[in-house]
């Protein structure tokens, strides 16, 4: 990891890119992807997953022999692992489910309301490139079930043998998907954003991926398809001081370190000797991991930087926006107070980032690349729509008449206030 002390306000900015990507070609390489989806559909589907997942497909739909077979392939203890976390998640995401309706009386005779409803389609993406991320699915699938979705298509990429991890497909028999597609990547989003022959075209697409699934959710939501958000590369921002220990937060960065060569760690703190010591940690603790030349690359992207007091280090984080935000330092409940931009935050020595990937019960479907800024992580309001109504009487459309007509003429909309003129008697 690049060790940097004391930077200058001016350098924030320049030092806490993430990592680039030549976004042009990446752009035309997916654009033409999803063109031959549109235009070729399960052929197109079937041709890019030979190309990129080397496998040939006949036919890409799990069947429900397969999802049965899953059940004996997995052991009882991951079973329970997954049970357990599934409870939790649901725990958590069930109190997001909206109050029961509200009518506000606006003015007498005038009565609004709100009512969340399901989005009826929806697509869930779940990685499985470099890892099968079952413990995505229950991310995604619980809170559309708790939402009310109908139709919960799941696509994610074939292992070379043309199999599905059998935990995926457990996780998603648990959790009400109602179709799993053996697919991956931009063909993936291209079947779910244009349906294919076999593929329903859904409403919202949601998930994490690479950068070939990020971009692709990015271009389909220009046609009119939602999306959650940009969900990449993992990400995780420990803000340490000198009470921090030095080994958790090595286990930490490495933890979203091995994700993917592109993920993105850092390490702010006001401590010199913790970067010593975290430095020395990483080494270590790198050499039991198997998947140890990811993270090396990760490390690679990624920085500790010493600051010189906690203010700095609360405004360098807010401003790095992470995925995930640790904070291994005193007084963590007041700095948590504090924080203002992050995807999911981390309280004290004994919240390891890993929980909440997990099981904990909050999403780790995730904004990342700054996006945290703006957008929340996935939570059952993202499989709803909330639709107002309202229901005036003769007496409230008579009260409110004259100032609806007073603003639709002077907007120049006449046929605006003659639908209420229309309708009001004396
Ligand atoms: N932000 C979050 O909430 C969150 C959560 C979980 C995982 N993640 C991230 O998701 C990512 C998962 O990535 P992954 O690669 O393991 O799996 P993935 O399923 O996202 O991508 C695999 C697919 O990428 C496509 N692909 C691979 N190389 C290609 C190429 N050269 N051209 C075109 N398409 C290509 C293939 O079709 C393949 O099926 C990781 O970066 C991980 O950090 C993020
Ligand atoms: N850390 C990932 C989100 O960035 C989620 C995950 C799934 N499995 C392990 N981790
Ligand atoms: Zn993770």
């Amino acid at each position: 990891m690049i060790v940097v002390k004391n930077p200058p306000r001016e350098a924030w900015q320049g030092l806490l890119q993430r990592p680039a990507f030549d976004a042009v070609s990446l752009q035309e390489k997916v654009a033409a992807i999803l063109n031959d989806i549109k235009t070729n559909g399960d052929e197109a589907v079937l041709k890019y997953t030979a190309l990129y997942d080397g496998v040939q497909l006949d036919n890409f739909i799990v069947t429900k022999e397969e999802i049965a077979a899953a059940h004996q392939q997995i052991s009882n203890e991951l079973k329970a692992a997954i049970v357990l976390a599934a409870n939790n998640i649901k725990t958590f995401h069930a109190k997001q489910l909206t109050a029961k309706k509200e009518v506000i009386e606006t003015m007498p005779g005038i009565a609004c309301w709100r009512k969340p409803v399901a989005i009826e389609k929806v697509g869930l993406y779940v990685p499985g490139g470099s890892a099968p991320l079952f413990s995505t699915v229950l991310m995604l699938a619980i809170p559309a079930q708790l939402a009310g979705c109908k139709e919960i298509v799941l696509c994610t990429p074939p292992a070379k043998n043309g199999t599905i991890h059998p935990a995926i497909l457990f996780a998603a028999a648990l959790t009400g998907v109602t179709t799993i597609i053996k697919a991956g990547g931009v063909q993936a989003i291209g079947a779910m954003a244009y349906g294919t022959e076999s593929v329903s075209k859904v409403y919202k697409i949601l998930g994490p991926g690479n950068q070939y699934v990020t971009c692709a959710k990015q271009l389909v939501q220009q046609e009119g398809i939602a999306i959650d958000m940009p969900a990449g590369p993992s990400e995780v921002c420990v803000l340490a001081d000198e009470s921090a220990n030095a080994a958790f937060v090595a286990a930490d960065l490495l933890s979203q370190a091995e994700h993917g060569v592109d993920s993105q760690v850092l390490l702010v703190t006001t401590s010199a000797r913790l970067i010593e010591e975290t430095t020395k940690e990483i080494g270590k603790q790198l050499e039991n991991l198997p998947r140890q030349e990811i993270a090396v690359r990760a490390l690679e992207n990624s920085k500790m930087i010493l600051l010189d007091n906690m203010e700095d280090m609360i405004a360098m984080v807010n401003e790095y926006a992470a995925e995930h935000l640790i904070l291994a330092c005193n007084n963590a409940d007041a700095v948590a107070e504090r924080i203002v931009n992050a995807g999911s935050v981390f309280i004290g020595n004994f919240s390891p980032e890993s929980v909440g990937d997990y099981a904990s019960g909050t999403n780790h479907t995730l904004p990342t690349h700054g996006f945290a800024k703006a957008y929340s992580g996935v939570s059952v309001d993202s499989f709803v729509k909330k639709i107002t109504y309202q229901k005036l009487t003769q007496n409230g459309l008579n009260a409110i008449a004259s100032s609806v007509i007073t603003m639709a003429e002077a907007e120049g909309l006449r046929a605006h206030a003659e639908a209420v003129k229309i309708r009001v008697k004396g």
